[in-house]
């Protein structure tokens, strides 16, 4: 297969570049923004012409959900022209795309867990633009997989368990909301299982193209996230101080973007069709070298 990657060095992208760099089925041209801008059509177009991928893997985007809702115009042109144009190109070459998106396309008021086919509402400029971005995505490209994560945490990149143990080390005391709960995903997971796809898709023809939830388990609160994340830094000697955590309600932390209080995703199509199963973020958290300092 002949993969082009985008946004190489975000988190996703970093770790999906590395594990592709592995993988000898693979012709890997990986770019970052620097490389390609996806939100220049031309560019996009060139490149697409001239690699002439099987498969496009698209990890760029815009994560800053508080700074979208002053910042739409630039939101939206990474979060959905950006993937448009990679989709019309990848079509024009019959080639599949995969693309990356998100729990916050959801309003958060479902009781149990959210499958793919439920009814999206996102209460912020972020999850709006990744919205338009899947629509953009599945109407441009007839081989699209569109795959919405959650809580993504990786080594390479900004994070809640990079932003944790930064102010954990500052502070005695930590405010977290505890009423949002989701499933804190690992980035190489995601990786590993766009990778897995990626495979499948180059292997089999009768592939289910479509929507796929991939989170992690178990599913938590911020704030238990926040506990597991101290509990392990005590552990493994990143904290000395013990950390007072208070479990607080959305209303008592106000952020400019609302975020939706039910996140949980239900994976079971991803591990019906592709034998994926959800990220174990847990045991990621195992080793913390990488997320310190
Ligand atoms: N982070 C999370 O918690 C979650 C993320 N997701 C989705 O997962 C995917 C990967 O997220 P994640 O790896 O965390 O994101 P990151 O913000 O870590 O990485 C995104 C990368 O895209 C790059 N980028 C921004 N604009 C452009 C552009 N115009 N052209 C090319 N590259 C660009 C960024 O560069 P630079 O940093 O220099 O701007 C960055 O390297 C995204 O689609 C995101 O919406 C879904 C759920 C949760
Ligand atoms: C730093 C901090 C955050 N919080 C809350 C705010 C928010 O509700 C929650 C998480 O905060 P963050 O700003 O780190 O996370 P946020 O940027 O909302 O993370 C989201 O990013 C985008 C890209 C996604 O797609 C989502 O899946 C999700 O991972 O924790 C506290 O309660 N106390 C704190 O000290």
């Amino acid at each position: 297969m002949r993969v082009l990657l985008t946004g190489s060095n975000g988190q996703v992208g970093f770790c999906l570049k590395e594990q592709l760099t592995d993988e000898k089925a693979a012709t890997l041209l990986a770019l970052d923004k620097t490389q390609l801008d996806i939100t220049n059509r031309e560019a996009v177009n060139a490149v697409v012409n001239k690699f002439k991928p099987t498969i496009i893997i698209n990890a760029a985007a815009y994560t800053a959900v508080d700074k979208a809702e002053d910042d739409v115009e630039q939101c939206f042109a990474i979060n959905r022209d950006g993937p448009l144009y990679l989709a019309q190109a990848a079509q024009r070459i019959d080639a599949s795309i995969l693309h990356i998106s998100t729990d916050y396309v959801f309003e958060g008021n479902k009781l149990n867990e959210y499958v793919e086919s439920d009814s999206t509402n996102p209460q912020g400029v972020y999850g709006e633009s990744k919205l338009a971005g899947e629509l953009a995505v599945a109407e441009a490209c007839h081989k699209h997989i569109i795959l919405r994560t959650a809580w993504v945490f990786g080594e390479n990149g900004n994070n809640f368990v990079k932003t944790m143990l930064r102010l954990g080390a500052m502070r005695e005391k930590l405010s977290v909301v505890g009423d949002q709960f989701g499933g804190p995903t690992y980035a190489g997971d995601i990786a590993h299982a766009l990778l897995c796809i990626a495979k499948k898709i180059t292997q089999e023809t009768q592939i289910k193209y479509g929507i796929y939830h991939y989170s992690g388990l178990p599913h938590v609160s911020w704030c238990e996230f926040a506990e597991v994340i101290f509990n392990n830094a005590m552990h493994q000697g990143y904290l000395s101080n013990n950390i007072e955590l208070e479990s607080i309600t959305t209303d008592q932390y106000p952020t400019p973007a609302r975020r939706p209080n039910n996140s949980r995703l239900n994976t079971s199509k991803i591990y019906k069709h592709f034998s994926i199963t959800a990220s174990d973020w847990k045991k990621v958290l195992n080793n913390l070298a990488a997320y310190t300092g």
